[in-house]
């Protein structure tokens, strides 16, 4: 099991802990500092020394250091007196040391995973989902440090909760779709070397690797994610490419089961509002996508598959608990469809509905 794990008290708002912890919430935890078996003195001298105040419970290291202990008493009011008695003086039970005390609490057990959680995969094929990529390290450091530049020399739009800039077409939210006929200009040349490596993939079976014309990018902050949903057929062809920058993030996808597809509810919208545990009849993914990775989506992952980031500022990545960045930019490039689309996931798609 370990010994207990403790933590510095948040302060208080005003006045609070009496006996030299003024402002900081009391306990019956003391963190004392000089103390311990690296500078020749046993739990049990310690615990001893101690005990003349109250009953002491506990002894415990409060890091590697052997100098540093948590002596837990059985109440607050013992705590107290030790704290008085013992704090900042040469302790004559304790070899004369000088003891540096303070309040210590328990520290709260990480959150325990939702239990609509889904484990978050490290790679494509563990993910399994057919037609998506995850290359890591697909741009260096200094690439993404680069880019980042030149997005942040540039004018950003901002939406409610993130800020977004558009490239070649205007996406429009509330269509979810491109009016071709406003073409905004070529894509600008800094993302050129990213998109001769995307159309130099030859692992990919899409064939849109190549004359990429629209280019999103979308800023996150932490905690900001984005609803469920399937880029929509009509304005984009096969192969969605999306290079991840500064941050990292969890990406979910859902494939719904024949039959429990709503398409009026999911195809085309924000899905904030949405319930999860309402639509049950689904299968489940999520991926751990690093700065500097390159997804791809391509064929059922595109257009079968609704992708989504939770809205989340940590996440649970095979048990390590990641936060958030402060920011994660992502660059998405996809070519724009010119007629209709013709895929063979009918129900998914609004050129065949
Ligand atoms: O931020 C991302 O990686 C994905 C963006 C996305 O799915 C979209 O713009 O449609
Ligand atoms: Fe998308």
């Amino acid at each position: 099991m370990g010994s207990p794990k403790f933590m510095r008290p948040k302060p208080r708002g005003h006045g609070g802990g009496g006996g030299g912890g003024g402002g900081v919430e009391r306990s019956p935890n003391l963190y004392v500092a000089n103390c311990g078996p690296a500078v020749g003195l046993s739990f049990d001298a310690i615990a001893r020394a101690f005990s003349e105040f109250g009953l002491v419970t506990g002894v415990y290291a409060a890091d590697e250091s052997g100098t540093r202990v948590i002596v837990s008493f059985s109440d607050e009011g013992c705590a107290d007196a030790a704290f008085t008695a013992f704090n900042c003086r040469p302790c004559s039970m304790l070899a004369g040391r000088f003891l540096h005390i303070r309040y210590s609490v328990p520290r709260p057990s990480p959150p325990v995973r939702g239990h609509d959680s889904v484990e978050v995969c490290l790679t494509a094929k563990e993910l399994n989902i057919p037609g998506l990529y995850l290359f890591h390290d697909f741009i260096t450091p200094k690439e993404e440090e680069e880019l980042l530049a030149a997005v942040d020399s540039r004018t950003w739009i901002s939406l409610a909760k993130r800020r977004v800039q558009h490239y070649g077409y205007e996406f429009c939210y509330q269509t979810r779709n491109v009016d071709t006929t406003k073409r905004l200009g070529e894509l600008p040349s800094f993302v050129s070397p990213v998109l001769e490596r995307i159309s130099a993939c030859t692992d990919l079976d899409c064939a849109t690797a190549i004359n990429l014309d629209q280019f999103t990018v979308n800023e996150y902050p932490p905690g900001v994610g984005l609803s469920p949903h399937i880029d929509t057929h009509s304005a984009f062809e096969d192969g969605i490419f999306s290079l991840s920058l500064a941050g990292p993030c969890i990406m979910e996808f859902r494939r719904y089961q024949e039959g429990s597809w709503q398409s009026d509810s999911v195809m085309s919208k924000d899905m904030n509002g949405e319930d999860p545990e309402s639509s049950i009849n689904f299968l489940r993914r999520a991926v751990y996508l690093p700065p500097r990775s390159l997804l791809v989506l391509s064929g059922e992952a595109r257009y079968a598959w609704l992708h989504y980031i939770p809205h989340h500022k940590v996440d649970y990545v095979k048990d390590n608990l990641i936060r958030r960045a402060l920011r994660r930019v992502s660059f998405t490039f996809r070519k724009v469809r010119r007629g209709p689309c013709r895929c063979t996931y009918i129900q998914y798609c609004d050129s065949q509905r």
